[in-house]
Formats: C-alpha cells, structure tokens, sequence
C-alpha cells in the first residue's frame, strides 16, 4: 500500500499493493494498522455505496461538527472524477479544490479527512465505496452548489445529472457567511 501526498494536510491518495495470478487479483483495500503508521487514526462506523450513471454529479456534501465525516472513498466499477475542498478556516489549503481521477483499473482511493466538501462526477457507469468516521445525520448535512462561480470546479462532464436537493445547496460565499464548524 503506497499512500501519496496532495499538499493538503490529512488528504492522501492510495495505491494498494495488487497481487495478480492465474486466477485473477488480491489487494488489501484497507489496513488499520497501515493508515495508523501514517497518523491516519479515524475509526470508521459507517460504510456506502451508491451506483451513479455516466454523467452523474453527487456533491458538493459534507456533515458539520459534531457529525463531521472524514471518508475514505473509491470506485468498485467505473471511473470518477473525486472532488474535494478544503472548507477548514485554520488551514493553509483552505478554500482550495483537489481533484482526484478513481479508477477501477487503477484500485486507487482517496483518504479525505473531516472539514472537506466532496463530490464526485461519473466519467462512468460507475459503483462508488466508502467509509465513514461518523454516522450519518441528515440534520447536520451541508454542502456547496456543484457549479459554484467562486470554486470554478472542471467536472468533466457536460449537462450533468443532478439532484434537486444538490441544486439547491449555497455558494461557496454563502456558505462562508454562515461561519458554520465544520469540524
Ligand atoms: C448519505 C446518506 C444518505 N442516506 C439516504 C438519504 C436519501 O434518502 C438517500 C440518498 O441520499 P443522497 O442523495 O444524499 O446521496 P448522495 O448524493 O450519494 O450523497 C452522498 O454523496 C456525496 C458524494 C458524499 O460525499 C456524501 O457521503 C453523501 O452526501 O440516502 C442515508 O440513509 N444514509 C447516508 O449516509
């Protein structure tokens, strides 16, 4: 398992160790005591998984303190664009989109910790697994409008399929102005 750095604190990008034979391939996709040894000490509670067609975009969403969820997030089948802003006020990436290519031809995940918008557009048919560190608490759910004119995200995907409930999610601005904990 080889974790790389994204030059945000806590955000790391995972490349697991594929054992292939005959009869196919092995990998480890997840190793507490791996994730440990790099300072990743969350314990996940919760695990999703949602199917999106090609041309889906989910996000941007993130759950506000005390149900702030950091998420470790990979593609089963498929192919996405990961998104993520750093939305922590004391950090020095804050306000900054990274943007993470999951592919299931590559196994790769993406280690996002608490105070992070995320979102992902399917380049794909595409089945999307993750992990939570907190359970799900719909009250406490938030988030940033997926085409925000501040954040400027290239989702890679024209007349995207969006919810109703992401279309009406605040700016970037907006979001700002309420000085919400986001964890
Ligand atoms: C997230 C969640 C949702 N639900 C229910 C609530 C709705 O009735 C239904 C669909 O929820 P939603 O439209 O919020 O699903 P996504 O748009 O895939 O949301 C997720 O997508 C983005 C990319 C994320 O990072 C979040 O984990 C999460 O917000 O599942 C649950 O019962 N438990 C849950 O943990």
């Amino acid at each position: 398992m080889t974790i790389k750095e994204t030059g945000f604190q806590g955000l790391v990008e995972i490349f697991p160790r594929i054992f292939e034979d005959d009869r196919g391939f092995f990998f480890e996709a997840y190793n507490k005591e791996v994730f440990n040894d790099h300072g990743i000490l969350y314990d996940f509670v919760q695990d999703n998984q949602s199917f999106s067609k090609k041309g889906v975009i989910r996000g941007l969403h993130m759950q506000l303190a005390p149900y702030a969820q950091a998420k470790f997030v990979k593609v089963i089948t498929g192919k996405v664009l990961d998104v993520v802003v750093d939305m922590r006020p004391e950090s020095d990436t804050y306000g900054k989109v990274y943007y993470c290519m999951l592919d299931s031809k590559l196994n790769n995940s993406l280690m996002i910790p608490e105070g992070f918008a995320h979102g992902f557009a399917a380049l794909e048919d595409s089945v999307f697994s993750y992990k939570c560190s907190n359970l799900y608490h719909k009250a406490s759910e938030t988030g940033i409008l997926y085409n925000d004119e501040t954040l400027n995200i290239d989702w890679g995907v024209e007349n995207p399929i969006v919810s109703e409930k992401d279309l009406e999610l605040p700016t970037f601005r907006e979001f700002v102005a309420r000085n919400e904990t986001v964890h």
